[in-house]
């Protein structure tokens, strides 16, 4: 009998199609191409690092309240689908954009050391009609379980199933899941026909210094 094996399980991934609907999204959007059309800066990786073989695309800061008033509505639901308690959290989020050639390669958006305030992962997309691109699934990484302690799980392993980034659709997992965005296909290059994504997390509230703290 052969024990060398390794279990991939599935992710879940809660997708909300038609989210914000037509109205909302489609202002959503307009505000979105007019932020790409001003000052958007190279996407970062660790804080402020610019790495483009990991990483190419621009962010900028984004207010979308409506989003947020949104996803509130929907977050009892995903947090019992995905097993997480958001209770006492804050979010922090942002625009990016990925035209022609852009990407972000295999990343968890809290891999237990780093950015451990993030408790649940929110990504909601926007783009023209008909999509003027192609590629930029969110590929999202089953996890390899060894069945043995003998046999370790190895990057050629993998598996895993490719979202849409369908326009006025959104998808929540948790911040530790593998995922990666595939490379975009942008032929006109034009900012307006960017794969547009509200990306952001909810995140622990940072401890305020108890009265006894600040005393001692
Ligand atoms: O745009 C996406 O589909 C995901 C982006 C992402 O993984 C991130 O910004 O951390
Ligand atoms: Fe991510």
């Amino acid at each position: 009998m052969s024990t060398n094996a390794v279990w991939l399980l599935p992710v879940t991934v809660c997708r909300i199609t038609d989210f914000l609907g037509k109205q909302a999204s489609a202002a959503l959007l307009e505000r979105a191409v007019a932020a790409a059309n001003g000052a958007m800066t190279p996407s970062t990786i660790d804080g402020d690092k610019v790495i483009p073989d990991v990483r190419r695309s621009r962010s900028c800061w984004f207010a979308a309240p409506e989003l947020l008033e949104a996803i509130n509505e929907v977050r009892e639901a995903v947090e019992h689908m995905l097993d997480v308690s958001c209770h006492d959290t804050e979010p922090s989020y942002c625009l990016n954009m990925h035209n022609d050639g852009d990407f972000y390669r295999a990343h968890q958006d809290n891999d237990g050391v780093a950015c451990t305030d993030r408790l649940l992962t929110f990504v909601y997309y926007l783009h023209g009609t008909p999509r003027p691109f192609q590629g930029g699934e969110l590929r999202v990484f089953d996890v390899p379980v060894p069945l043995t302690p003998e046999k370790t799980a190895t990057w050629g392993d993998r598996t895993w199933r490719d979202w849409e980034p369908e326009h006025d659709s959104i998808v929540f997992f948790r911040p530790t899941v593998w995922h990666e965005v595939r490379k975009v296909i942008c032929p006109s290059g034009r900012p307006e026909d960017s794969r547009f994504a509200v990306n952001g997390w909810l995140c622990r509230r940072p401890k305020l210094p108890s009265s006894r703290d600040a005393a001692s």
